[in-house]
């Protein structure tokens, strides 16, 4: 008896891949260690939840405690260990307490990555802070001390000349995601030298747990090994009548039953031999593939430029893990980022690769150099940009207006960075859009923002003024008509100006002073909204605390890091938004990579703003909620990857992802693409592991 498999969808793509969520019984995982090498392999290791047939395939009867556990059991067993330690944390969060917790995730990344990955995921509010910011801020100002096991790839600039080989020291043929960073800003944090791979990894995880993007790209060679098993299959074994199967394969009619392996004979001795060669030829076929598709592949890349640092302590410590020499600088630097980009993209020519942290003085720069030759974005221009004017559009529709009154909005910036001329440059392009898109409209939207740096308020007579700030400085006659000069205080700045919105990325803990906030107190808007945006915590311009008890409860607050609700007495919330790029560098990422665009285009960002500000209700958004929560990350990236992805059809920009070329992208609808995007969306469950030779 002979069952033929076939994929029933005409789009093979919107099926479900199930080799992203085999559990036992499903298709399982060829593995080619055994033993303690299988144990000590995060990937494959599964430690007490190890069946004990599997134990037994596996030869690691003994090797284990005897008692099976549920993949449940063995996160509630691991949870009871972390919890207690915020039990024994007398004085609630702290800084050695926080560690103490990454330092146990971070062990748990080591030795089984599936679970590490549901334990993210499950518990994404509680864990982001330890992962992400703003316990990562704290782990790359400590990470030559926590330094255990290599992460990622380390390229520095004695390294130059070598980059293209040392790429394929990857142990994996395809890569979706890169971030890199040179660690020259971390947070806002400063320089901290090599010790910023921190970041490159926390925004990593972010881009597993939030986006599914496969940490381990097993996936694609089991397509491929599958297809390939198919294509013989119906070859070699011609099947009788069929009929659909309920998981979607045609089977012949007098079979019910479903298996991975077509081994099933009707017992005729020719169609027996027939399939005993299939089996034979799919495991040869399959230990051919597996070794050309190489077999650990690592489909996401932490990175680290180091280039030297200024960070004059890092420079003097013994123990510190990068070069001590000050950071090059003109065109030695930007040969080495050349030759970086050149190295990974030649390997893979697909990979989407993410600039994060990068001291203003180079992220501008490279972004404009990189942009129109590779896949590749700054999350700190512009994915804060997105997330920002989400959340201004927020702001506005939290005062009952329409969004299209943003360009009405008086807007105080206080930090003149990478992210703040970022935010500014696409707040003036959304306004100049809503007021009809022409030279007239981006000068009159040029006029809504205040922009306050270390200096004071930026206008024409700054000297030596920055470049990307010049666009934004204001005219000296206009301000003098407000009583305001050049250098004028921030606290200056908002009492004569009355702005709508006082939004920080500044790096300046506190900068949001007493005298600011009630300065703040004259704004001529019914719901004032404050962006203290800076990370980490300690950095926040102010605390949701300090800004409801001096401005009451109708402020709109956001932080780049996370801060409780405030109670504000009488069944009153203050509700603490985080305004963190988090909530579109995944979906830019993800809907990039299956969109197939080349580029990151202005309009697929737009997109994803756009997506972002839509998706409160107006019920939230009246309460004062205008970001999701954390929780809801998942749903929230599989939007915005759906609104890239569309945006990058509509652009004619889309090449189309495996099976999915250009043309069946061109056919989805709205809801078919955020259904490929959820398909191709990588879930954390253990496979079942079976042992081949090699
Ligand atoms: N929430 C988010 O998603 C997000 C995203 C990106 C960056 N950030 C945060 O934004 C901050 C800045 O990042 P960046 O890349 O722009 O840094 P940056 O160092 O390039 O820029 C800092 C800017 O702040 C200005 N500044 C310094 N002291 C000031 C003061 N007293 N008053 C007003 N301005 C002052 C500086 O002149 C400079 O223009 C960091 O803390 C970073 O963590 C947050
Ligand atoms: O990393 C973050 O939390 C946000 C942002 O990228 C930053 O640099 O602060
Ligand atoms: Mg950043």
């Amino acid at each position: 008896m002979i069952k033929r498999l076939r994929l029933t969808s005409s789009n093979p793509v919107l099926m479900r891949p199930r080799s992203f969520t085999t559990t036992e019984g499903d298709r399982p995982t060829i593995v080619h260690k055994r033993s303690l090498d299988i144990l000590h392999d995060p990937w494959f290791n599964k430690g007490t939840a190890f069946s004990m047939t599997e134990r037994d395939r596996l030869d690691l009867r003994g090797l284990l405690p005897p008692n099976v556990m549920s993949s449940e059991q063995q996160i509630e067993r691991f949870m009871v260990d972390l919890k207690r330690l915020e039990v024994q944390a007398r004085d609630g969060p702290s800084d050695p307490n926080a560690l103490a917790k990454w330092r146990i995730l971070n062990r748990l990344h080591d030795r089984n990555e599936t679970m590490y990955y549901k334990v993210l995921i499950d518990n994404i509010e509680e864990y982001a802070p330890i992962v992400y910011t703003p316990t990562v801020g704290l782990v790359c100002q400590n990470y030559s001390g926590l330094f255990r096991r290599p992460r990622g790839m380390y390229f520095s600039a004695v390294d130059r000349g070598e980059m293209m080989s040392m790429v394929y020291n990857w142990p994996a043929d395809q890569v979706d995601m890169i971030v890199v960073t040179d660690g020259s800003r971390i947070l806002g944090l400063g320089d901290l030298g090599v010790q910023g791979i921190g970041i490159a990894i926390g925004k990593l995880d972010l881009y597993v747990a939030a986006a599914g993007i496969n940490p381990q790209r097993v996936f694609l060679i089991f397509c491929i090994v599958y297809f390939y098993f198919i294509f013989l299959y119906a070859f070699i074994c011609p099947g009788k009548k069929k009929k659909k199967h309920k998981w979607g394969w045609w089977v012949n009619e007098d079979r019910e039953e479903e298996s991975w392996l077509p081994m099933i004979n009707d017992g005729s001795s020719d169609v027996e031999a027939r399939c005993c060669a299939v089996v034979v030829a799919q495991s040869v076929g399959a230990c051919i593939l597996i070794r050309v598709f190489g077999w650990l592949c690592k489909g996401v890349l932490p990175v680290m430029i180091d280039v030297g640092t200024n960070n004059e302590k890092l420079l003097k410590d013994p123990v510190y893990l990068g070069l001590q020499e000050h950071r090059l600088d003109g065109d030695e630097y930007i040969a080495v980022i050349d030759e970086f980009m050149n190295a990974v993209f030649t390997r893979w020519p697909n990979v989407i690769v993410q600039f994060e942290d990068f001291q203003s003085k180079w992220a501008f720069k490279l972004l404009q150099r990189y942009r129109n030759t590779y896949r590749m974005f700054n999350d700190d221009v512009q994915g804060t940009a997105g997330v920002a004017i989400a959340g201004l559009l927020g702001a506005v529709r939290a005062q009952g207006r329409p969004m299209i009154d943003f360009p009405k909005q008086k807007i105080v910036v206080a930090g003149a960075g990478s992210a703040g001329i970022g935010v500014l440059n696409a707040a003036r392009k959304t306004m100049a859009r809503m007021l009809g898109n022409n030279e007239s409209a981006f000068e009159s939207a040029g006029s809504q923002f205040w922009v306050v740096d270390a200096k004071g308020l930026i206008t024409e007579e700054r000297e030596n003024i920055d470049p990307d700030a010049r666009p934004f400085a204001k005219k000296v006659k206009e301000i003098n008509r407000q009583g305001l000069r050049e250098g004028a205080s921030l606290a200056e700045v908002v009492r004569e100006v009355k702005p709508d919105v006082l939004l920080g990325l500044s790096a300046v803990g506190g900068l949001f002073t007493k005298e600011v906030l009630e300065a703040l107190k004259g704004s001529t808007s019914t719901r004032p909204a404050i962006f203290a945006m800076s990370n980490p915590t300690k950095n926040a311009e102010c605390t949701p605390e300090e800004a409801f008890s001096i401005l009451g409860d109708s402020i709109i607050f956001a932080s780049g890091s996370p801060f409780n609700d405030v109670d504000l007495g009488n069944g009153h919330i203050g509700y603490c938004n985080q305004g963190n790029n988090m909530y579109l560098f995944p979906g830019i990422g993800l809907g990039t990579l299956l969109s197939g665009s080349r580029i990151v285009s202005d309009g697929m960002l737009q997109a994803a703003a756009e997506c972002l500000a839509a998706y409160m209700t107006e019920e939230e958004v009246l309460k004062g909620i205008i970001y999701p929560s954390t929780s809801r990350i998942r749903d929230i990236t599989k939007e915005v990857a759906a609104a890239v992805i569309k945006e990058a059809i509509e652009e004619d920009l889309a090449e189309g992802y495996r099976e999915m070329d250009a043309r069946e992208l061109q056919k989805l609808t709205r809801e078919e693409i955020a259904e490929f995007v959820k398909n191709n969306m990588w879930s954390p469950e253990y496979p079942t592991l079976v042992y081949k030779n090699d």
